[in-house]
């Protein structure tokens, strides 16, 4: 199963530019969270520092309780095998065909036969589709199948977290579709905790269980998906609506005269461009592929979510009821409609016993 990450009051300055302030968040292990946020508000930083390699000048990075911001170079490097990134553009060697390109986390961090790394690569190859594409070099390949053998090489090494910086940027809209079903189905089928980096508003609103947002130097938000999604907080609103009118402007923050100008040109009539219907809302999450194990972080989650359900405003709090089964309310002890959250003593669980542990 992943692990958890735990982050505490994190700061990151470069210079005098303060990239974000006192950020607190906890990625529960093997779920799959996302980070929205406009263009440069530190978004890649924030993932890097999470590997550890950018270093963060205050707050804590915990992982198997080893605090990354001020460990041994030694303990960060055995910390680090249990990340698997994907980097914005797949970072392939572009000499090197995907086969090697695949294997080359092996050669380098084990001592495995060529044998072993040969099974582990097409495993991992085909987990992503790429079967019969291991001789192509990157140059001769789409932008989709880039990412696919970069998510294949973040995989070798069998990691615990997985980092994915823009995975969908570049890729048309069914591509993107297909590659948030496969980062579902690769969690259901490793169960790693995985932090995705995305601008794209189909991927926040139906991939993570988690959903954060970074702005103005700071974490806005960051919580079960239901919360972002119902939530009336403008910077929110705005992204997930993909909306001019709001406080994100071209290079940041707008200023409350440009803010009032926008205001005034909508309500007289002029268009922005943006869809007039509010998506604000709880969609479904996508499933794994039908064949597939279910995922182990739902159960875990159900759980979670519901021990804080009494936290979260009424719009959330109606969304986490109405993803429930009727079993699931009646375990929980709620209803749907009801707003009032759960009870702190469930009736027996409604699923079943695996390997004895409920
Ligand atoms: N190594 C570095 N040295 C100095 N400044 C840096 C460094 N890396 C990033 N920055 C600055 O940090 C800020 C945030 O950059 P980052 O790439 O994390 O943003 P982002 O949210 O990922 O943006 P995008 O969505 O456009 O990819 C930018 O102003 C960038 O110039």
């Amino acid at each position: 199963m992943g692990v958890e990450v735990v982050v505490e009051g994190l700061t990151k300055s470069f210079g005098k530019q303060t990239i974000w302030r006192d950020v607190t968040l906890t990625l529960p292990p093997g779920e799959v969270s996302v980070m929205l946020g406009p263009s440069g508000t530190g978004k890649s930083v924030f993932l890097k520092s999470l590997v550890g390699l950018l270093k963060p000048e205050r707050g804590k990075i915990t992982i198997n309780g080893t605090d990354l911001v001020r460990c041994s170079e030694h303990k960060l490097y055995e910390i680090r095998k249990l990340f698997g990134v994907l980097f914005q553009d797949g970072a392939l060697f572009g000499s090197m065909n995907l086969f090697d390109n695949v294997a080359f986390p092996l050669r380098e961090h084990t001592r495995k036969t060529e044998a072993e790394v040969r099974r582990i690569v097409l495993e991992k190859m085909e987990m992503v589709g790429l079967v019969g594409a291991e001789k192509k070099l990157p140059g001769e390949i789409s932008g989709g199948m880039r990412k696919r053998a970069g998510l294949a090489r973040a995989l070798v090494l069998d990691p615990e977290i997985i980092l994915c910086d823009e995975p969908d940027s570049g890729l048309d809209p069914v591509r993107t579709a297909y590659l948030s079903q496969l980062l579902i189905d690769l969690n259901s089928q490793i169960d790693a905790t995985i932090l995705i980096v995305t601008h794209n508003i189909t991927v926040a609103r139906t991939v993570p269980d988690n959903l954060g947002m970074l702005f103005r130097r700071e974490l806005v938000m960051f919580g079960p998906r239901e919360v972002l999604l119902t939530s009336d907080e403008p910077v929110v609103e705005q992204f997930l609506n993909g909306r001019r009118i709001g406080p994100i402007g071209m290079s940041e923050e707008k200023d409350q005269a440009t803010m009032a100008a926008e205001l005034a040109h909508r309500d007289a009539g002029h268009s922005d461009g943006s869809p007039d219907e509010d998506v604000r809302g709880v969609v479904p999450q996508l499933e794994p592929t039908p064949g597939l194990p279910p995922r182990g972080a739902v159960r875990r989650r159900k759980d979670r979510v519901m021990s804080i359900i009494h936290t979260l405003s009424p719009d959330a709090r109606q969304g986490i009821i109405a993803s429930l089964t009727p079993d699931e309310q009646r375990h929980y002890r709620v209803l749907a409609g009801a707003h009032q959250g759960a009870t702190a003593h469930p009736t027996p669980s409604p699923w079943p016993r695996q390997g004895g542990v409920l």
